[in-house]
């Protein structure tokens, strides 16, 4: 197995005091042998946590961006907006955004477009919902998902968060992951062929301290994305040191 990644989605969470605290319990406890570890605050809080994390092998990313570099674009936010506080990754396509903001699959692609040609590793979100899974259909909207919101050239991250299980403490099984983990891999190669193996593939959905040793240790899992478990250091350091380092 090789070299993991552990990424922290803290969605609308963090004001100066508690991210400060935050940044520092989790920086102060990883170790630079230890796998990837990129923790994503608000945007509000990028700047302090990328100051903070300077000299430390914590990564910094994003919860959105914009697709264009720059313009009349009220409230939005550009990659090179990102980069220029230090930020490497950005989650792309959340099923939060999707669903809250109608974000489409192209829109997802053209993010990840933009965001790959500013220099970022985007990690673009799939997953189904409880129905989609029940009905039998989950396998067919995720290679939808694919085909829309990945470029043809993709080299970032992919994050499998099935609905169902995102906040709600119902982690998919790890019978559930490691089947979707095989259809997603196949999915990748039939669709994009070399470029389709080397993209890592992450889950996501109510990832914590108890389960994530088993679900990182599923054949084809890169790690996790993980939301409410990130907000609590010492959660968010057994799952990171849960995984491989090397
Ligand atoms: O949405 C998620 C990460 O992006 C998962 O959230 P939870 O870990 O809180 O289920």
């Amino acid at each position: 197995m090789s070299r993991q990644i552990i990424v922290g989605n803290w969605k609308m969470n963090g004001t100066t005091r508690d991210s400060k605290a935050l940044v520092q319990a989790i920086s102060g406890g990883v170790k630079a042998e230890g796998p990837d570890v990129v923790i994503c605050p608000p945007f509000t809080q990028l700047s302090l946590a990328a100051s903070q994390l300077e000299g430390t092998s914590v990564r910094l990313g994003a919860q959105d961006c914009h697709k264009a570099a720059s313009g009349a674009y009220t409230g939005d936010i550009s990659p090179a907006m990102l980069t220029d506080l230090g930020v490497s990754h950005v989650i792309l396509g959340h099923s939060e955004r999707r669903q809250g903001h109608g974000e489409l699959d192209e829109t997802v692609r053209e993010k990840a477009v933009a965001a790959a040609k500013a220099g970022l590793t985007p990690v673009v979100c799939i997953g189904e919902t409880e129905d989609q899974r029940e009905s039998g259909d989950h396998f067919d909207v995720l290679g939808w998902q694919i085909k829309g919101s990945l470029p043809d050239d993709f080299s970032g991250i992919l994050a499998y968060e099935p609905i169902w299980a995102i906040g709600t403490g119902r982690a998919a099984t790890t019978e559930e992951i490691a089947e979707t983990m095989v259809f997603l891999r196949q999915e990748l190669v039939r669709q994009f062929a070399e470029n389709g193996k080397k993209v890592r593939i992450l889950y996501g959905g109510s990832v914590n301290n108890e389960n994530a040793a088993s679900i990182l240790s599923i054949p084809e899992v890169a790690g996790a994305l993980v939301g409410g478990a990130s907000l609590k250091p010492d959660a968010f350091l057994s799952i990171i040191h849960a995984a491989s380092a090397s």
